[in-house]
């Protein structure tokens, strides 16, 4: 199992250049299983979630292309011959966005086979919501040996539109029924529905595609189902959690960096809280430049849905909050169970208490590096920020956390400085 190996201390300084979005690509893969013509992508991340979904999909029958040998961020899909409508436990398992191709399918072919995933690190997780989205319009939905099966039950095979309110706000819950009403009879109504620009990517390109869905942005979306979805290019819009985590990394660590091809109108619950937190930013449309002189000061927050701070931030935001001066109360709101990197970061010397869905850290002046195990994907990415931070060697295990969502992370520090080596 991979490891990274790191020596803290040094400030970063240059320039970084931020990846598609891992969570607006994968659903983006998905809708490729919603017609039968070539779906062209740009701006794809090469990460290891990516690999999966299109493993998934070619067992599903798409062809997957890239054009240029070079180039993995363009890829070009073709779901003309589908084969299968089935996502193994295997696949799921290992990636749960997996539960992605069940909209999809069911709206195309009429049946799927998904296998329910489980629980995960940071929460239980359920899929409960999107499961009573589909049945709301007109499918049949049983689970049976862990695998929810889903047929559709009209007379024309095609779902039915209707008039659906989440019980919570649900991303991939948005996502799989936005994808499944495109193809529909009638009109869907998603009322509760994610605003994370990653669901409005996702529906940019459905649009491109043929499908008639305004309110995008928006917390209610209206979906006029169409019989047919053609053809379309599409750049996937960049990671602004990737982004986020660069400049986490350069409030901890000092220095300065320009954060290129990123979306800053996608982040500003985090670069309001990385202000507060001292780190100085110039912001233009597709760049950020951020510089840190001196220990950041402690910042309360809480993580919420879009637009409010994101929980894929908090583990960073608390590795920066670790060496703050003063005390920071976090609040995770989302998943009730993702801590899981603050047992890590106290290995390496930061004071961090658990009540309940509450953090409190009281910031320290120094770190020291040790060896930590990383949990989960950004509590991986929290236990980096800290290891540059902290003084001497760090290593962090199971590195294949951090690979699931993050392209080339520590050849992109390396280039800001860091010394940080990938341990095979
Ligand atoms: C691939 C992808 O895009 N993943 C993101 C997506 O995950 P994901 O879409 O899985 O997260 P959700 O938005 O669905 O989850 C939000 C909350 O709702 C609960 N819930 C959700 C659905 C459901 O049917 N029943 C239910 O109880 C979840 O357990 C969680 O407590 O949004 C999360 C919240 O922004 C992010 O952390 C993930 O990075
Ligand atoms: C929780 C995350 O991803 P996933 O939903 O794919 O587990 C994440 O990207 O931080």
């Amino acid at each position: 199992m991979d490891k990274l190996r790191m020596v803290g201390g040094t400030p970063l300084k240059g320039e970084v250049v931020i990846a598609g979005a891992k969570n607006a690509a994968l659903p983006i893969l998905c809708a490729c299983l919603l017609c039968d013509e070539p779906i062209t992508l740009r701006n794809v991340p090469d990460l290891q979630d990516v690999r999966t979904m299109l493993k998934l999909l070619q067992e599903i029958g798409v062809t997957v292309f890239f054009p240029d040998v070079n180039n993995r961020n363009h890829v070009v899909l073709n779901a003309a011959n589908i084969k299968s409508s089935e996502a193994t436990y295997e696949m799921v398992k290992t990636m749960r966005a997996s539960i992605l191709v069940l909209g999809p399918l069911l709206a195309r072919m009429h049946s799927a086979k998904v296998s329910l995933p489980g629980g995960c690190a940071i929460g239980a997780r359920p899929v409960d919501q999107h499961i009573k989205g589909l049945k709301a319009m007109g499918a049949t939905i049983k689970i049976e040996s862990g695998y929810i099966q889903a047929e559709t039950k009209s007379s024309t095979g095609r779902l039915q539109g209707a008039s659906i309110l989440t019980d919570m706000i649900t991303v991939t819950g948005t996502e799989n029924l936005m994808m499944a009403a495109t193809l529909a009879t009638g009109t869907t109504i998603l009322e509760n529905a994610a605003r994370e620009p990653e669901v409005g990517d996702l529906a940019e390109l459905l649009v491109k595609m043929g499908a008639k869905i305004t309110g995008i942005g928006s917390d209610r979306l209206v979906i006029e189902g169409v019989q047919k979805l053609h053809s379309a290019e599409h750049a996937v819009i960049a990671d602004r959690i990737e982004a986020g985590t660069f400049l986490c990394a350069v409030a901890a660590t000092g220095g300065e960096v320009l954060v290129k091809h990123c979306r800053p109108d996608t982040l500003d619950a985090v670069i309001v809280k990385l202000k507060e937190a001292g780190l100085e930013m110039e912001v233009g449309p597709d760049w950020i430049k951020a510089s840190m002189k001196g220990r950041p000061k402690a910042v309360n927050f809480r993580t919420s849905e879009y637009p409010a701070f994101p929980t894929d931030m908090q583990a960073q935001l608390m590795a920066v909050n670790a060496i703050a001066e003063g005390n920071a109360t976090i609040t995770e709101t989302i998943f009730e169970n993702r801590f899981m990197h603050v047992q890590e970061m106290n290995r390496l010397g930061a004071d961090i208490a658990i009540e309940g869905n509450t953090a409190i850290a009281r910031g320290v002046e120094k770190l020291s590096g040790a060896i930590v195990m990383a949990t989960d994907l950004r509590a991986s990415a929290s236990l980096v920020i800290a290891g540059l931070a902290a003084q001497g060697e760090t290593q962090v295990d199971r590195i294949y956390h951090l690979d699931r969502g993050y392209d080339r992370m520590e050849q992109k520090l390396t280039l800001l400085g860091a010394n940080i080596q990938r341990v095979k």
